[in-house]
């Protein structure tokens, strides 16, 4: 294993924002299923065989990935995808621990447009981990227009990151549906509750969902047309169907599984989540009309 060597899996949009800018300060390298004409792209094992790695594969995907292709050599990880594991419910850091000890593991969360950080754009991200060196190890390799903070709270990072997909495709709904934008930000802050009721169900702290984890991915992925999810939210207000959405996306528009995760954790877990609950209803079927009405009354 070379020392200090860094290495992105998955080469989609986000995967190669950050291979971008991982690349300013030292060599990074990319790897993806297929090959891809991008600077230093190798093949998987020379991916594998780095110090540090940032895994971007859509979370669907992360446990037959793992099971297949990964094995454990002492490797650091952040995991860079928002999601939860439609089939278990389980959080990504759950899924992660099954194959990598917790200490090895940190979890990327906050507001970052791939389209934004791809051009270089100033953000800010926050590194989530329960062990403080994997922060201290990854943030020397980012760069200048990244600020990074640190986080011990997995858990909230992780049900921000992956509820805010499914409050971004309520509020594309919202918009589709041309409601105004009181509508759209009281739904935004209802959802920002809703979000916190969940997490702090599995432990997660106040703090994060007010920072760039929670309030901040939140803000901007419900109110800009750059979110994958957001725009499912338009297409469905737009009577178009979910197949129709996601075929014209050519994208990964987490939330949607998402709401099928969220959806049987509140039945098992007994969390009231209205806004989730007529996301769900309205990727099976309902009109978005009759959702507006039952969120007005309930
Ligand atoms: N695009 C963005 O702005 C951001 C995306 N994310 C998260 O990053 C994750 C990836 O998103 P994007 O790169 O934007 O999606 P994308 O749809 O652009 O790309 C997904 C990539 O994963 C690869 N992939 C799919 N199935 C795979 C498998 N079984 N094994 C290996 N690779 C596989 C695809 O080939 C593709 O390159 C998602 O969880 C998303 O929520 C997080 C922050 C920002
Ligand atoms: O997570 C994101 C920005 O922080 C990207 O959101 P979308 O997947 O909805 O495009």
């Amino acid at each position: 294993m070379e020392k200090n060597s860094v290495a992105v899996i998955g080469a989609g949009k986000w995967g190669q924002a950050l291979h971008f800018a991982l690349s300013q300060k030292q060599k990074c390298y990319i790897t993806s299923r297929t090959k891809r004409d991008i600077n230093n792209f190798v093949d998987l094992n020379t991916a594998l065989s780095c110090q540090y790695l940032i895994i971007a594969i859509p979370a669907q995907q992360i446990r037959q990935w793992l099971d297949e292709h990964f094995e454990f050599k002492g490797q650091k990880i952040l995991v860079a995808s928002k999601g939860i594991e439609a089939s278990t419910g389980k959080f990504l850091n759950e899924i992660y621990e099954e194959f990598i000890p917790s200490e090895n593991l940190g979890f990327i969360s906050g507001p970052s447009f791939a389209a934004e950080v791809i051009k270089g754009l100033p953000c800010a991200l926050v590194l989530n981990s329960l062990n403080k060196e994997i922060f201290n190890e990854f943030e020397k390799f980012f760069p200048d227009f990244i600020k990074t903070y640190y986080s011990d709270d997995v858990i909230g990072a992780e049900i921000c990151g992956a509820y805010k997909n499914v409050l971004a495709i309520a509020s594309g709904i919202c918009e589709g549906m041309n409601l105004g934008n009181n509508a759209r930000v009281s739904l935004i802050s209802r959802g920002l509750v809703e979000m916190q009721r969940f997490g702090s169900h599995f432990g997660a702290k106040m703090e994060t969902f007010i920072g760039l984890s929670g309030a901040g991915d939140l803000f901007l992925t419900a109110s800009s047309e750059l979110s994958r999810n957001f725009r499912v939210g338009l297409g469905l207000a737009n009577n178009k169907t979910l197949d129709e959405i996601l075929k014209e996306l050519g994208e990964v528009a987490e939330g949607v599984k998402t709401s099928y995760a969220i959806n049987s954790l509140n039945k098992k877990h007994k969390i009231y989540t209205p806004i989730a609950n007529e996301v769900y209803s309205i990727l099976e079927g309902k009109n978005p009309k009759d959702s507006l009405k039952d969120l007005l009354k309930d």
